[in-house]
């Protein structure tokens, strides 16, 4: 039994013994904990993740087993995965796998018996962890940082359209940019009878042109969004020009693009429950997340941007919208999956603004 024996080796110091589900190792990443209980195939699928080690906090892990359905990406990026508990015996009526064959067939790093409410405390106490999964306990992380290069891995390399099944009166056509996005975002915008042209994230504003959308989403995607300062003028042009919406990655991108601030999190909001406050309704909504950085509000200019939403727990920025501009944008993720549909909304007001922003050109 002693050679099923692994070890989490920390940035701080801590060794933390488990047991392998999947061992290929070693294997580096950031520290991150998500605290959903449920959503661990869209959390592992969400390339967000990359270059990350993912702990979920909820003790029982694959007990709805694995489907072909959730998958909100190709294949999963994360560097490894922590539980405390893998359930063999999966029963719900997609399921098709179990979290071992998912973690077999991906060679994802996975440790389980691990004490996952001891690491949360270390990674919450300490901020930015780094960690390593790994046979020898005295093996510690040299990473310190995600790579700068990580949205380029995640990224597509060639535009591709999603025709929609069935057309709306409208006909709206939506151009997403690939910083790593998710398929719940296409899927939704497609289910609203939009044709989805998914291109990579470093496209220039003359080929986004020559597809003529009615509108651009920036998608969510992993790193810190300042490493991708050399696409700031092209953003700036691009949601300048084109109804916009910013997802996760895709807000902060924004923000800087127009010359705000980002700022690292003590340690993250990942998970399914995080209360977000519309400033413009008033109405408080359960959302999902998965950030580690934040726009500065005092950094956004008010002649220009309004702050929409704020985090009910530590008040960080959740949303904006431009004063005169049919751009918005959010920190969490309107898409769910995992999480709940409350700000669903989200889209059904970005789709408002596409089609007014489209009437008045026509009668401009
Ligand atoms: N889900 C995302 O888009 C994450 C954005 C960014 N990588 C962050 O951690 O803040």
């Amino acid at each position: 039994m002693a050679d099923n024996i692994g070890y989490l080796t920390l940035s701080t110091g801590d060794v933390l013994t488990g047991k392998w589900l999947y061992k290929t190792c070693p294997s580096q990443g950031e520290m991150v904990f998500n605290t959903a209980m449920t959503g661990y195939q869209e959390v592992m699928t969400d390339p967000s993740y990359a270059d990350q080690i993912v702990t979920m906090t909820y003790p029982l892990i694959g007990n709805y087993g694995i489907n072909d359905l959730d998958y909100e990406s190709i294949k999963p990026y994360l560097s490894g995965l922590i539980i405390s508990y893998p359930c063999p015996t999966p029963d719900h009526y997609e399921s098709k796998y179990t979290l071992l064959d998912m973690v077999k067939k991906y060679e994802i790093p996975t440790l389980y018996d691990i004490d996952t409410r001891a690491l949360t405390r270390i990674i919450r106490k300490s901020g930015e962890v780094y960690g390593k999964i790994t046979t020898n306990k005295r093996d510690f992380p040299t990473m310190k940082q995600v790579d700068s290069n990580i949205v380029q891995k995640v990224s597509i390399t060639e535009p591709y359209t999603w025709k929609p099944s069935k057309p709306t009166y409208k006909k709206l056509s939506v151009v997403v940019m690939d910083f790593g996005f998710k398929h719940s975002i296409s899927k939704t915008l497609h289910d609203m009878g939009c044709e989805v042209t998914i291109v990579p994230f470093n496209t220039s504003f003359q080929q986004i042109n020559s597809l003529h959308p009615d509108a651009v989403v920036l998608s969510n995607g992993p790193g810190n969004p300042k490493d991708l300062k050399g696409l700031f003028p092209t953003l700036k042009q691009i949601t300048n020009h084109y109804p916009t919406l910013g997802i996760c990655l895709g807000h902060q991108l924004i923000a800087l693009a127009h010359g705000g601030e980002t700022k690292r999190l003590p340690y993250g909001h990942r998970g399914s429950n995080h209360p977000v406050k519309d400033l413009i309704t008033g109405k408080v909504f359960i959302t999902s997340q998965n950030h580690g950085y934040v726009v500065e509000s005092e950094s956004l200019h008010a002649q220009e941007w309004k702050v929409s939403h704020i985090n009910v727990n530590d008040q960080s920025v959740e949303g904006m919208v431009h004063h005169s501009k049919p751009i918005m944008a959010v920190q969490f993720h309107p898409e769910a999956h995992p999480g709940p549909m409350d700000s669903f909304y989200i889209f059904s007001q970005f789709m408002k603004l596409i089609s007014t922003t489209k009437g008045e050109k026509q009668h401009a």
